[in-house]
């Protein structure tokens, strides 16, 4: 369960009194994520979502993130949006923490990936690089390939401790990643964090996006990376190549891969699988003790980083390459 900073019972009916939202039925601490601390609450008025920002959200970004929200929103894109307080402020402070009220988005995110499920979220990705189009404000992504040495910096003397060899292998591939890291591909505002439990599903159908809180601007196809690391591989650590077609070929209809975007899959995966063991890895070693968090395996994305250090080329993963 992601919540880090508890909330009482009186806080919380103080901080909804600030809202046009009625009495506060229930808030409950929401028993998934690792960023953020989230709840469930329950007012006169249906359900919302409280967000109180933690340690990886720096708040000089909500405004960009709550305002892109909004921005996608207004574009049909079905994603949650920041409730304004009467006095038409949305971004306040909770327990010393930047806090928000979302709405709530119905559906479920998928626990078994289904391969339709892949081609449902290659349009929805592809929807949502369109939609961003216009938004005037930008983020530079800070765990893009400059991001990733001061990250690792700060668990690299302990990574051995859960791998032993791993801090060599990983400063070998950021020596590799930062000379080869393409630049020139079509760029955009991107999600960046886009797995299974942040797209909800009705009825077989991708129903609405959540969690736009490592939203930045990058290139298009590094999200499409990040997807295809989170959603093609089985429980065994294969790559399922079907679930990958139907990911490209959906994303394609609406949002065209270029031939160069293509032929930089397989870079732009293992830069996705280095961000992901990163970030893992520091949290594994870093989970404060007594938090409500569930630690991701750092080590299922070695085992992704090694599975395309073997590609040079996309028709190796058994893609086409137009
Ligand atoms: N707007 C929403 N509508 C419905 N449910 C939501 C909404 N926002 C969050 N949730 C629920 O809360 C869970 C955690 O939310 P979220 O993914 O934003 O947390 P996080 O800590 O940022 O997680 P992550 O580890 O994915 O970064 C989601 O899996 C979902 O079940
Ligand atoms: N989606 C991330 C956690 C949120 O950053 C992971 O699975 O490591």
């Amino acid at each position: 369960m992601a919540v880090y900073t508890e909330v009482s019972d009186e806080d919380v009916r103080a901080f909804v009194a600030q809202y046009d939202l009625g009495d506060v039925v229930s808030c409950k601490g929401i028993a998934e994520g690792v960023e953020n601390s989230n709840f469930l609450l329950v007012t006169g008025k249906g359900p919302f979502i409280l967000t109180l920002y933690e340690k990886r959200v720096d708040p000089a970004d909500l405004p960009f993130f709550l305002g892109l929200m909004d921005h996608l929103a207004a574009r049909g894109l079905t994603c949650p949006q920041p409730v304004a307080g009467t006095d038409g402020v949305a971004l306040r402070s909770l327990c010393g923490r930047p806090a928000v009220i979302v709405t709530f988005l119905k559906g479920m995110w998928p626990r078994r990936i289904l391969a339709d499920h892949c081609a449902g979220l290659g349009e929805g990705l592809a929807r949502l690089h369109l939609a961003g189009d216009g938004f005037e404000l930008t983020r530079r992504n800070a765990l893009s390939v400059a991001g990733w040495r001061p990250l690792f910096a700060a668990s690299r003397w302990r990574a051995d401790e859960v791998k032993p060899g791993l801090a060599d292998s990983l400063a070998e591939e950021l020596d590799y990643l930062e000379t080869h890291w393409p630049t020139d591909l079509p760029a955009g505002i991107i999600h960046a964090d886009l797995f299974p439990d942040n797209v909800f599903f009705s009825d077989g159908a991708l129903s609405g996006l959540i969690d736009f809180y490592f939203a930045c601007n990058d290139l298009f196809a590094y999200d499409v990376a990040i997807c295809l690391n989170a959603w093609c591989f089985e429980a065994d650590g294969s790559f399922n190549v079907t679930k990958a077609r139907l990911l490209l070929a959906s994303y394609d209809r609406v949002r065209p891969l270029s031939a160069a975007e293509r032929e930089a899959l397989p870079i732009l995966a293992r830069g996705s699988a280095i961000r992901f063991l990163l970030t893992r890895l520091y949290d594994w070693l870093n989970t404060p003790t007594g938090a409500m968090v569930k630690r991701k395996d750092p080590l299922e994305y070695l085992h992704k980083l090694r599975f395309h250090q073997q590609i040079r080329h996309i028709a190796d993963y058994g893609l086409d390459r137009s």
